[in-house]
């Protein structure tokens, strides 16, 4: 294991460090092509404004508990994590000493699949969530903006084998998104474990 200077965003209002080299490069590729089998991959609709849409990526919950997590209209429920989520999870975990129980898996397939603004604050995830985000595969460019403040923003690339961590206030004063690009990009996976309770 690789384990480069952590890099803090220093963001007002917000909590986000930046590791860039979590998993060494033969190991991020490994989790890569073995994620993209073994996760049962599904595209859900979302419905805004009384209009319904397909997900642009495609999505899977894991969890070691059977709660499931809502957001934009939609349900999930989760299957228990296979061997590999686990191993992450677990790697994780001991780096920053929390246990979590739920993954939210994203699979952007190309520059076209995104993740609109939001903010992960839905009422199953408390107070003051830590969300801990994994990129293995193609780097993306991921933005923050606060949420009253329009000078106070941040853009940062995650690449192949980064952990990205938000907790404390991040999700209250912050969105973030993860915008298209026109670039002809193959696919990310991105695994978000989370506390679900
Ligand atoms: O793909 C990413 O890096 C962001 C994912 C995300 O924000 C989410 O699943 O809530
Ligand atoms: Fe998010």
């Amino acid at each position: 294991m690789l384990f480069k200077e952590p890099i803090n965003l220093n963001l007002k209002d917000a909590d986000v460090v930046y590791y860039p080299n979590f998993f060494n490069s033969e190991l991020s590729n490994y989790y890569f092509k073995t994620l993209l089998k073994n996760i049962e991959w599904q595209q859900d609709t979302i419905t805004l404004f009384g209009k319904t849409h397909l997900q642009p990526r495609l999505t899977a919950l894991y969890a070691n508990n059977n709660l499931p997590y809502s957001y934009s209209n939609i349900i999930m429920y989760p299957k228990t994590f296979n061997q590999e989520l686990a191993q992450i999870k677990e790697t994780i975990e001991k780096l920053l000493d929390v246990s979590f129980t739920s993954c939210l898996a994203n699979l952007y397939r190309n520059g076209q699949d995104s993740n609109g603004w939001h903010a992960d604050d839905e009422k199953e995830l408390g107070q003051h969530p830590i969300i801990a985000s994994v990129t293995f595969g193609i780097e993306r460019i991921f933005h923050l903006k606060h949420k009253n403040e329009s000078n106070h923003k941040a853009k940062i690339i995650l690449q192949n084998g980064s952990l990205l961590v938000m907790k404390g206030s991040t999700q209250k004063y912050w969105l973030h998104q993860l915008p298209k690009t026109n670039k002809d990009i193959g696919e990310r996976i991105n695994l978000t474990f989370r506390i679900i309770t």
